[in-house]
């Protein structure tokens, strides 16, 4: 049996986080929100007893085991008692290591489709083996925008209407930046600070209240990522910040129309070479998982029926 679906990347479009917890993780509140672009997920499950496989065209360092997308299909194997092969193949189009959860969305994927698979519709024990995987895997496996506390797992949907963005990922590598090492250097500059005020709860979703509590101490280890924020102002933007531990920064436009000139008007003069210019828009729902069966099982069902 063959499955697809779109992995799509996310933006945050609140971060806040509380202080570093006992286990190592935080305590977030955060808005997110898929986007209208991602990765093409394929799963392939065998009839017969197999391993797990997966492969990323054009991106070997990704390929086995080690892939996020790999370790969720194991996952979901010992949590369900399933021994068939899994063969993923991914089409990565999310920039990696970009604040844009990509590794996550893919793990998701793979989730949701073997959930179709399986028929497992036990929506609490499919994101218990997401959160396994990721802090950012059970948002992946919601039904669209939400908002996230806890670790990330603790989702509440969200009515959020289709955001005109421009995303400015720069792919330099001195630029990447770790999601441990951005929480890390948040909480390295709250020491002798006064305590942050609690998180609060999900209010209102207005583009003054939109902010990233990762962002500042981000840009203080890459200095080099402000000049792009202050670009997308002078674009247009109405508000520009850092997507979750970054380095991607992204503008909100008044229309699809007014993003669109602005990633246009964005040029290599004004970014320099290594920056990817990429206009899109939030969903306000996961993509669906499609299967498809070989014509010789669908004719071979009929002949049974018949
Ligand atoms: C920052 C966020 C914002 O949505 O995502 P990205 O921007 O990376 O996509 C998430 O919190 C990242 O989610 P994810 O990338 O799945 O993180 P994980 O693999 O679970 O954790 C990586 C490391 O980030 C830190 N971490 C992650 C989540 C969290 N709530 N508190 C943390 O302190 C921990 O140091 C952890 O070891
Ligand atoms: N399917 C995947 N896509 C992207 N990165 C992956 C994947 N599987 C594992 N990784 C690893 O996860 C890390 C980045 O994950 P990613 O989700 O792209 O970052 P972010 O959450 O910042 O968007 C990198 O170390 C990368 O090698």
């Amino acid at each position: 049996m063959r499955l697809a679906t779109l992995a799509p990347a996310k933006v945050n479009l609140v971060l806040r986080v509380g202080p570093a917890r006992a286990d190592g993780y935080h305590d977030i509140l955060s808005l997110m929100v898929p986007l209208d672009f991602g990765d093409g997920v394929e799963v392939r499950v065998s009839a017969g007893k197999g391993k797990v496989t997966c492969r990323v065209p054009g991106h070997p360092d990704l390929d086995g085991p080690g892939n996020l997308a790999a370790r969720a299909a194991e996952a979901f194997r010992a949590r369900f008692g399933v021994d068939r092969g899994i063969a993923i193949r991914i089409e990565k189009r999310t920039p990696v290591t970009a604040g844009l959860g990509g590794g996550s969305s893919d793990a998701a994927a793979v989730l949701r489709c073997l959930a179709r698979a399986f028929r497992i519709r036990d929506a609490a024990a499919l994101a218990e083996v997401g959160l396994s995987v990721g802090s950012d895997v059970p948002f992946f496996l919601g039904p669209g925008p939400a908002w996230a506390t806890g670790r990330g797992e603790r989702l509440r949907p969200a009515d959020v209407a289709p955001q005109d963005v421009v995303l400015l990922y720069p792919e330099d590598p001195a630029l990447a930046i770790r999601a441990g090492d951005a929480y890390r250097w948040l909480d390295a500059s709250r020491r002798g600070a006064p305590t942050p005020p609690p998180l609060g709860r999900p209010r209102g979703i207005r583009a003054g209240s939109f902010r990233n509590d990762l962002q500042e101490p981000c840009l203080a280890e890459r200095p080099a990522l402000s000049p792009l924020l202050g670009l997308l102002v002078g674009r247009g933007a109405t508000k520009a910040i850092m997507s979750g531990s970054g380095p991607t920064v992204f503008g909100l436009f008044s229309s699809r129309g007014a993003a669109r000139r602005a990633a246009a008007a964005v040029t290599k003069e004004d970014v320099g070479p290594r920056v990817r210019v990429i206009a899109a828009r939030t969903v306000r729902r996961q993509p669906r998982v499609t299967s498809w069966r070989s014509p010789r099982s669908a004719s071979s069902r009929s002949t049974r029926r018949s």
